[in-house]
């Protein structure tokens, strides 16, 4: 990308005003989002398999090469093949730098805005972990959430079953996106934020479900790629109620590429679905063109911010679905991207965190930094 707004991390702070230029919103501040670079050749390769899976055009060793990419620990092995993976990883830091070390600065473009906060759950707010339904969440990393949304209008925007994610976090006072965003219902419980932040009254209960037309046919889908998978061991399936998850991160990479077949076989049977990879998962979901970016500004326009410069959203994700949600800011020119990853990764988001525990450590921070701003106003 090219454009003249487009700013290099280390002239954030002061590139406000440059960055307007040809900004869509006046006011709005523009973070880098620079093209990806050659260095990432390895990643590059398997991201091409990945797209080739999801267009149905993979050959079996594509849709294995792309599943490989899934894993964090082959990625690494693959990356560490290639030479100069310190430079890489260092040129890919230059790029997408620390949220945590670059925190004055991210604070600074929130001047005279208001922050949105949407936080993906696994891998962001909960660790990787073989089991799905043991992708717990730690309390501290739960008082921390809760803290942020005393202060900022919060989302949790998920792959997972609303009902599910909910189950996980337990926190009535945000707005849940489940289903990568085909299922938004607004706070039970208003919070702080809610009465003080938002333009508009926080919305309640159920607000927008995109594809209620799909819900036998995913319930059809599950129930074959059950049966379909069965004979296959470590594969698990999951009804996520407007899309369903096939996991392979048990599966014996012997059997991937038997998998991968199978799943596709039964996808091909429903044309109006479609499948994606997501981490050592295949996500199936409807065709319509809904996603986490398009929930991102549902949620935005609820809130009353529709159009609005005086915002700044700021999306934490660690998946492939969550770059949907990156290009959404990259093309409104507005709010701050933050990839959670250890490994260089071709990215939208403007910034990294290495793993939840960083997550935690950078809204503990944006906590601490709203108190001290509001305690100095009052002074
Ligand atoms: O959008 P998210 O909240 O990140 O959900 C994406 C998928 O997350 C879950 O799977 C991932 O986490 C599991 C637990 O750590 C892990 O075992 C799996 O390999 C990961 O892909 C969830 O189970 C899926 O349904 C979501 O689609």
């Amino acid at each position: 990308m090219a454009k003249a707004s487009v700013v290099v991390p280390e002239q954030v702070g002061a590139a406000a005003v440059a960055a307007q230029v040809g900004c869509p919103c006046p006011g709005t501040t523009l973070f880098p989002y620079p093209p990806p670079r050659a260095g990432i050749a390895v990643r590059r390769k398997c991201l091409q398999a990945a797209q080739q899976l999801e267009l149905g055009a993979g050959l079996r060793g594509g849709w294995v090469e792309s599943m490989r990419a899934s894993s964090p620990t082959h990625a690494k092995a693959a990356a560490a093949l290639a030479a100069g993976v310190d430079e890489e990883h260092a040129a890919w830091m230059a790029r997408h730098p620390s949220a945590l070390g670059e925190f004055e600065k991210v604070v600074a473009a929130s001047k005279g805005k208001q922050i949105v906060m949407f936080l993906d759950y696994d891998g962001t707010l909960s660790p990787i972990v073989d089991d799905p339904d043991a992708a717990f969440m730690s309390e501290t990393m739960r008082m921390a959430v809760r803290s942020v949304a005393k202060h900022f209008p919060t989302a949790i925007v998920s792959g997972r079953c609303r009902d599910k994610v909910f189950e996980f976090v337990k926190l009535a006072e945000l707005y849940y996106a489940g289903s990568h965003g085909m299922d938004i219902k607004g706070p039970a419980k208003p919070s702080s934020s809610s009465r003080h932040a938002a333009k508009s009254p926080p919305p309640k209960g159920v607000l927008f479900q995109p594809a209620s037309e799909f819900l036998p046919m995913i319930e059809q889908v599950h129930q074959r790629l059950e049966q379909a998978t069965s004979s296959i061991p470590g594969a698990k399936v999951e009804n996520n109620k407007f899309c369903v998850s096939v996991h392979f991160r048990c599966v014996d990479e012997k059997s991937w590429g038997a998998l991968a077949e199978t799943v596709r076989r039964v996808v091909r049977e429903f044309p109006r679905l479609r499948l994606s990879q997501g981490r050592m998962v295949f996500e199936v979901r409807p065709t319509i063109k809904w996603d986490k970016g398009k929930a991102l500004e549902f949620l935005l326009d609820s809130l009353g911010f529709a159009d609005c410069s005086d915002v700044l959203p700021v999306y934490i994700g660690d998946d492939r679905t969550d770059e949907d949600a990156f290009k959404v800011l990259r093309r409104r020119g507005q709010g701050v991207g933050i990839l959670v990853s250890k490994h260089p990764k071709e990215t939208s988001a403007s910034f990294s965190l290495q793993e939840p525990a960083e997550v935690m450590e950078f809204l503990l921070r944006l906590v601490e930094w709203k108190r001290l701003s509001r305690a100095r106003l009052r002074l």
